[in-house]
């Protein structure tokens, strides 16, 4: 049962060594549920290793990740989305030929009970393809349904992705650089369906992004990384104004 004091996701001491090269040390930090955390950090930081502990595609070699209490530290990446963790990648992960439909379809068969389930229970389909269609709807794609996911732009791909991830309907969502490769005029439109995924989902979320404007603009707090370590983490003018984020990060007083 969930305490109102529970925190979504609870990260302490992470810490991850390859051979001799230490990727994250001592990664602490809490995002309460329904919560929006950005994370920052220049190239190599380690954003994206440190999503890759929270969702099971690396193990830590120190520390512990909680979803909603539960440790999930040694769990399967399936095990966390089963627990409602879901998560974007940095590269694309449609199936270019599909259309927009057929690839959410895909997530939503597999998230009500494997995509072979089509084969032995026909009804399944149906409900997949009913959520697969409200997911589109959600992302505003509703007019794109039978266009090849290939032939979108990467702001639409994007979209695409969040509906697919939505199909799973995950409670943790982790979006890796949403905004990668999009067209700057799509930029807002992409930001507006976060935004309103969060509100209107009442889900968490934290989001690495390269867009200062974009993350500083929607997030509650801002994580920011460094040399794998976790510099702070804050409402966004706090962390702005943060001396030794300043010093570190940005270069120079913002
Ligand atoms: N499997 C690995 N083996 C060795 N080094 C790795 C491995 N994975 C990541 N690294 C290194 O760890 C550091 C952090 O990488 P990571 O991809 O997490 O950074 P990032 O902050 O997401 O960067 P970017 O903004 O460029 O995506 C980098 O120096 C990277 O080269």
């Amino acid at each position: 049962m969930t305490s109102p004091d529970q925190p979504a996701l609870l990260v302490q001491g992470l810490g991850l060594q390859i051979g001799g090269a230490r990727i994250l040390e001592d990664v602490g930090f809490s995002v309460a549920t329904g919560e929006m955390v950005g994370v920052i950090g220049p190239n190599g930081a380690g954003k994206t290793t440190l999503f890759n502990l929270i969702s099971g595609v690396l193990k830590p070699t120190e520390g512990s990740v909680q979803l909603d209490g539960a440790d999930v530290t040694s769990a399967s990446i399936h095990h966390r989305a089963r627990a409602g963790l879901g998560r974007t990648f940095q590269t694309s992960s449609l199936f270019p030929r599909l259309s927009v439909l057929e690839n959410v379809r895909l997530a939503a068969q597999a998230a009500l009970g494997g995509s072979l389930s089509v084969f032995r229970f026909p009804s399944r389909t149906d409900s997949a393809t009913s959520v697969a269609q409200q997911n589109v709807a959600e992302v505003g794609l509703e007019d794109k349904l039978h266009t090849a996911a290939g032939d979108l732009s990467h702001g639409d791909k994007r979209k695409v992705e969040i509906a697919m991830l939505l199909a799973g309907d995950p409670a943790v969502i982790l979006l890796d650089e949403p905004m990668a490769g999009v067209a700057s005029g799509d930029v807002p439109g992409l930001s507006a369906i976060i935004r309103r995924m969060h509100r209107d989902r009442g889900c968490t979320v934290m989001m690495v992004e390269h867009h200062m404007d974009v993350v500083l603009g929607l997030v509650d707090r801002v994580a920011v990384m460094h040399h794998g370590k976790l510099l702070a983490i804050d409402t966004p003018d706090a962390v702005m104004a943060n001396p030794t984020v300043q010093s570190a990060y940005l270069g120079e007083p913002v």
